[in-house]
């Protein structure tokens, strides 16, 4: 196990011995899982909280990315007076399953070869992240858990926790997510995929050069171009049109060459909006492993909580004592509304205790990541429930 002190969190990444029995039929061992915990666990064992992430997150929750310097991706909601509070909670984030910041994925070494397993990783499901979960659940002697709290794919994790584990969740956050991947969500990502795949440097997935680690870090020369495009395509599906109008417009995009942003009657960056995505697209690309971002866009589009349990989504909370809280953001035409309303119909069919609210937002899916503070005022209100 290696350990590092991180601001106010710890960082820590466990090798268990697993197996770990996958959705797709293989096993998987040993697993590898990377996770920061903020906060003590108290002596009832009955103030964890288990923070998920979403696509492209990690275990730096509330602590300095290593990569790029930033503050951890959900600061506004993980810390000393937030709503989960170190103070108050013992909080746990774990990289996903088949994510590339340490837990096992496509960039890890495959133990039986002692090469990247490139392609050769399992495809993994959401069920098969929050088994993992589970595990590391397991060996840092957390039972039940006070709450989970998620995200986009955080909240499908969120969902599934209760459906897989009824016995080990007292309650359940879920903001701006789904019960289910619908047509126009694979195919977003099935054209992030493709852009990918098309890249001649992705070369079947097998691009690390021997080494393991996130885009090169080891020597590797990776799809960059390919992933850059997906992250593009994503990012648009993570805006909305008003906030994309507000903030960029048809404005011209000011150059060196160019200080007023005349047009370059060519195919520069001249709006504003093409100089913002292909910033996304390039940042991107340093943090993140092009065969992991294939493997957890196939994993969200697998995922359908209906279908896990007969069909009926009903049934998926059935056996679950859980209070869930669910909201959703007015922009969000990603997972909109109606998604989280058929979940509160759900649970409400389950007789599950649900609150429910949708939040305004100019800011489409991503506002989930930003600052607002009803929502922070909805999460803590919750929290604070039964703790
Ligand atoms: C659990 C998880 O979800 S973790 C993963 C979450 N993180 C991400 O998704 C990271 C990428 N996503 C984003 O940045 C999202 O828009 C958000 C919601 C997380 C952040 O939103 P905001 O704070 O409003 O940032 P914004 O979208 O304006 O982007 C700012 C960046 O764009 C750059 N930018 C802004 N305008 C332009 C432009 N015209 N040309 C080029 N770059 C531009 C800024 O310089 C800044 O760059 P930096 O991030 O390298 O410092
Ligand atoms: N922008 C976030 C949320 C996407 O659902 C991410 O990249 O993970």
């Amino acid at each position: 196990m290696s350990t590092t002190d991180q601001r106010f969190g710890l960082a820590r990444t466990i090798t268990l011995p697993g197996p770990l029995r996958l959705d797709g039929g293989g096993l998987l061992s040993p697993v590898d899982i990377a996770y920061e915990t903020y906060g003590t666990l108290n002596a009832e064992g009955s103030n964890a909280v288990l923070v998920c992430h979403a696509l492209t997150g990690d275990q730096h929750v509330a602590s300095d990315h290593p990569i790029t310097g930033k503050p951890g991706w959900w600061a506004r909601m993980v810390g000393p007076g937030k709503p989960v509070d170190p103070e108050r909670h013992f909080i746990v984030c774990a990289n996903v399953l088949g994510s590339c910041m340490g837990s096992s994925g496509p960039a890890s070494l495959n133990p039986a070869t002692g090469a990247p397993w490139a392609m050769a990783f399992p495809v993994i499901t959401i069920r098969d992240m929050v088994r993992a979960q589970a595990m590391l659940l397991d060996h840092l002697g957390v039972g039940v858990l006070h709450a989970v709290v998620g995200g986009s794919m955080g909240g499908m994790q969120a969902l599934s926790w209760p459906a897989t584990f009824p016995e080990r969740v007292r309650a359940a956050v879920v903001i701006a997510s789904t019960a289910r991947h619908t047509a126009q969500n694979i195919a977003f990502h099935e054209v992030g995929r493709q852009a990918v795949m098309a890249d001649p440097k992705w070369r079947g997935g097998d691009y690390y050069g021997g080494g393991q680690g996130v885009n090169g870090q080891n020597g590797g020369d990776p799809p960059a171009a390919g992933l850059a495009v997906a992250r593009m395509a994503a990012h648009i599906t993570y805006l909305s049109e008003a906030g994309l109008t507000e903030k960029f417009g048809r404005r011209l995009q000011a150059r060196p060459d160019r200080p007023d942003g005349a047009k370059s009657f060519g195919f520069d960056a001249d709006f504003q909006i093409e100089s913002y995505l292909r910033h996304q697209g390039i940042a991107f690309v340093d943090r993140f492993d092009a065969n992991s971002y294939l493997y957890i866009t196939r994993a969200m589009d697998y995922f359908d909580l209906a279908e896990e349990h007969g069909g009926h989504l009903a049934n998926a909370f059935r056996a679950s004592k859980a209070r869930f809280c669910l909201v959703s953001f007015d922009t969000d035409w990603l997972y909109p509304t109606p998604e989280s309303r058929a979940i509160v119909h759900a649970l409400n069919a389950a007789g599950a205790p649900v609150s429910f609210v949708e939040l305004s937002s100019p800011f489409g899916h991503d506002a989930f990541l930003l600052e607002s503070p009803e929502m922070n005022r909805v999460v803590d209100g919750f929290l604070r429930v039964g703790a």
